[in-house]
């Protein structure tokens, strides 16, 4: 029987994160949105990578796309994951490409533990299609970029330390706890977690 305990020093029910979960994949993959809930359930802090850049910056990744390059955008998703790497242990959600730099992998693996949230080619699609924030899919064939890049990343998103793999019936809730199942085959990563 589950056991409801008040947020103690062993974390909201009896869970404790002791170290940064990141959430690695594809645009779409719902690193923003499951990261989100995945903090909200754990009780600890939410960051986003595109969001920190966002604020620093005060203008949207696709501005910055346009005024910076992307190369300059990498220089800085890279520096702003560094830096949250060490703060407190919470979730963090990355963006699509940040995964792809080996040092930022190895930071990762050294500091965190990364997820992978995997998905194929429709769910992703399903879900990019209709909004015009990522830069890379303004192409005139953006479902072939998205599977274009899905093929050419699949290997770097492969190093991750732990997978949970999406399906187009899974809610939010739904693909939290199958990152949450992911996290606690971790006990150095997660304690008290119960399906
Ligand atoms: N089961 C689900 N898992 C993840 N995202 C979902 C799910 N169902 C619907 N969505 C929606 O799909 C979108 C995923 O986008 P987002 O979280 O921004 O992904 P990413 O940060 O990986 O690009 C969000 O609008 C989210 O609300
Ligand atoms: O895949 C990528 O290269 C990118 C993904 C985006 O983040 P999400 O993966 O959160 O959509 C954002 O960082 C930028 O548009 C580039
Ligand atoms: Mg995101």
């Amino acid at each position: 029987m589950k056991t409801w305990t008040c947020a103690d020093d062993k974390g909201v029910f009896g869970m404790k994160l002791h170290k940064t979960v990141v959430l690695v994949g594809m645009m779409g993959a719902g690193k923003t949105a499951i990261g989100k809930h995945v903090a909200q359930v754990l009780g600890v802090p939410f960051r986003d990578s595109d969001e920190a850049i966002v604020t620093a910056a005060q203008m949207s990744v696709t501005e910055i796309f346009e005024r910076d390059g992307e190369a300059f955008f990498r220089d800085r998703e890279a520096e702003v994951i560094a830096r949250l790497l060490q703060a407190t242990p919470g979730i963090l959600s990355v963006g699509g490409g940040a995964f792809l730099r080996a040092e930022t992998r190895a930071r990762v693996h050294e500091d965190g533990v990364s997820v992978w949230l995997r998905a194929d080619l429709e769910l992703l699609w399903s879900r990019v299609r209709a909004k015009p924030t990522r830069p890379l899919l303004q192409t005139e064939d953006p479902r072939g970029t998205l599977a274009r890049l899905l093929e050419e990343r699949t290997p770097c998103y492969a190093q991750a330390d732990l997978i949970a793999d999406a399906d187009p019936t899974y809610s939010i809730a739904d693909m939290a706890q199958a990152v949450l199942r992911e996290l606690a085959t971790r006990p150095d990563v997660l304690e008290g977690y119960q399906a």
